[in-house]
């Protein structure tokens, strides 16, 4: 047993005269706080699991080892399918056991407080993926956690879908310089991180949301500063038929986010006109080559079967990118301790 008394290091636990403390891990926030280097490199590492377990070949045994006896926790407090099963999938690969918590099954808000859930869930598991509602409650997750959090969505974020999309880019245009992507729907957490990430690999963005929506202010500063500093173009406007022109990628998500059921009737008002269709794309004059990206699930009021069904849709490999992105941050933020050039 170890004195209390004596200052050692336990893995990153370490005890300091009688009080145990212990190293702040990095956590996943957004595509803001990562580098164009780092983002570049989650992206290039989901590239390379995708290869590995799509060729077939078992990985090294090391591969399914190195979380072997350890927990990841899915902290959800709302509904989900690609971010649940790849996060599953993803721990599994590192030899993990996933633990998925929805709001029904703790404590957590009827009981106990987030800070007292956060203290004893970064006690025994290894990392939290937390779907939230609010970003502040990602934040407090962050501030008292002992353990990597992974912002798996909030009302602002979305980073997990970014790096997929990323991905899912890469794969369909290589490495193609002066690309466009278009997003044609609602100012909301996916386009944030998007939009961040686009600019982070060198594609211009335009975004076209409905009159009287705004963007996010920190996205914008961001945006527009990561726009300058590499010579590409970034706007945010209203108009779906000007955001779509020379676009090489078209992207849009729902318009009625999760616990805004309430305002269907008022949003398919106010978003007449910015259904993606075959003709809306022909009108603004996107690229000869445009594909079609939703991170899913859809609605029919968003976009037409034409599109999200045609060749052009890449959505299917895209949900698919969600298990190789998930694979990525684990790796980087768990395995390698926020390293993320690792
Ligand atoms: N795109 C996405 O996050 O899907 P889920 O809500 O099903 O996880």
């Amino acid at each position: 047993m170890i004195s209390p008394t004596v200052k050692s290091i336990v893995g990153k636990r370490y005890y300091s005269g009688s009080k145990m403390t212990i190293a702040k891990p990095r956590h996943l926030i957004n595509t803001i706080q990562l580098s164009n280097q780092e983002f570049g490199s989650l992206v290039d590492k989901a590239a390379a699991f995708k290869k590995q377990v799509r060729s077939g070949n078992p990985a090294p045994l090391e591969e399914h080892k190195k979380l072997l006896g350890k927990v990841v926790t899915m902290l959800f407090s709302k509904r989900s399918t690609r971010t649940r099963v790849s996060t599953e999938g993803a721990a599994a690969y590192f030899g993990a056991s996933p633990m998925f918590l929805g709001k029904d099954d703790i404590q957590l808000g009827v009981n106990e407080t987030l800070y007292d859930t956060v203290k004893v869930l970064s006690s025994m598991t290894a990392c939290i993926f937390a779907r939230v509602n609010k970003h502040q409650e990602i934040t407090d997750l962050c501030e008292h956690s002992n353990v990597p959090i992974i912002n798996s969505l909030c009302d602002r974020f979305h980073p997990l879908q970014a790096i997929a999309d990323l991905l899912t880019i890469k794969e369909a245009f290589g490495a193609r310089k002066g690309l466009k992507l278009a997003w044609v729907g609602d100012s909301n957490n996916v386009i944030n991180d998007l939009a961040i990430a686009s600019l982070r690999s060198g594609i211009s963005v335009s975004i076209s949301v409905p009159s009287g929506i705004s963007l996010d202010s920190e996205v914008e500063t961001v945006a527009k500063k990561l726009a300058q500093e590499q010579g590409l173009s970034f706007e945010f406007i209203h108009d779906p038929v000007v955001a779509v022109k020379d676009a090489n990628i078209i992207v849009t998500d729902t318009w009625i986010s999760m616990g805004q059921e309430d305002e269907k009737q008022k949003k398919m008002k106010q978003f007449d006109g910015f259904r993606i269709t075959k003709e809306l794309i022909s009108k603004g004059g996107a690229a000869d080559d445009w594909k079609f990206m939703h991170c899913l699930p859809r609605h029919p009021e968003e976009v037409e079967d034409a599109v999200f069904y045609s060749e052009n849709s890449l959505v299917f490999e895209e949900a698919e990118n969600r298990l190789y992105a998930a694979m990525a941050v684990i790796d980087s933020f768990v395995v390698n301790k926020g390293d993320l050039l690792q």
